[in-house]
């Protein structure tokens, strides 16, 4: 079965199929944020089996901010956990001004990719393997990289579609992956700063290593990986 590739943008989209186009692998530009991802994604997924050409496994991939110091800039990462990061509700009180839809019983804010493929994937791409939260709005001061650090020890990065393409597979019952490269830091706003250029070649260097492990991927027999 095949693979289907989602970024946000078209240049992330360009800068991964450019390791992926000439595999087969499909890498579709699906919009910024949750929503659109999910959505997208979806349409995507259906078109597939209408097609009778069904996805088998579904990589959300892109730029990201990066942890310091656990992903600095220039960096990759892939996901054991996809994690939205601001699904829930403000609190007035405790120490804590944050719960989670999850900790409120009424829904989900994590999905955990294939263990044994995401740790291939990190390994081929000598990328860390580790939480990626997702949000809908970019961190954008100390405050909030902090509280989002402490909430979620282990914590790689953020990005905002992670979450909506693993919810839009988990519909499908396809598995999910996330592949980030770190174009900036989570923190204090300084878009200035941000290395995109870097990012992007570095998700170009990435797929380059990690198509041969979904080619495998894509024959295995289950079990394999
Ligand atoms: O301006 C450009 O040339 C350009 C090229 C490629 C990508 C972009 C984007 O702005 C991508 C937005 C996309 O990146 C993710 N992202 C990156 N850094 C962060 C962050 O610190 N916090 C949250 N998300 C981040 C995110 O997935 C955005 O959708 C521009």
């Amino acid at each position: 079965m095949s693979t289907l590739v989602v970024t946000a943008v078209s240049a992330e989209r360009d800068a991964v199929a450019a390791a992926c186009a000439p595999a087969g692998i499909d890498v579709l530009a699906v919009g910024a944020g949750p929503a659109a991802a999910a959505a997208r994604t979806s349409a995507a997924l259906a078109r597939g089996t209408a097609d009778r050409r069904p996805y088998g496994l579904v990589v959300s991939a892109g730029i990201a901010g990066g942890f310091p110091p656990l992903a600095p800039v220039g960096s990759v990462v892939v996901a054991s956990e996809i994690v939205a990061a601001d699904l829930g509700s403000e609190t007035p009180d405790g120490p804590e001004p944050f719960t989670s839809v999850a900790d409120l019983g009424f829904g989900t804010t994590v999905h955990h990719p294939h263990g044994p493929l995401a740790r291939a994937v990190a390994e081929a791409a000598g990328a860390a393997l580790g939480p990626v939260l997702t949000v809908s709005t970019a961190t954008g001061t100390a405050d909030r990289a902090a509280r989002l650090a402490r909430r979620h020890p282990g914590a790689l990065a953020e990005a905002m579609e992670g979450f909506g393409a693993a919810e839009a597979a988990a519909v499908w019952g396809v598995p999910v992956l996330e592949v980030r490269a770190v174009s900036n830091p989570v923190g204090p706003r300084d878009r200035s700063a941000w290395r995109i250029a870097e990012a992007l070649d570095a998700l170009t260097a990435a797929f380059g290593r990690i198509v041969p492990v979904l080619d495998g991927w894509r024959d295995r027999v289950p079990g394999d990986l």
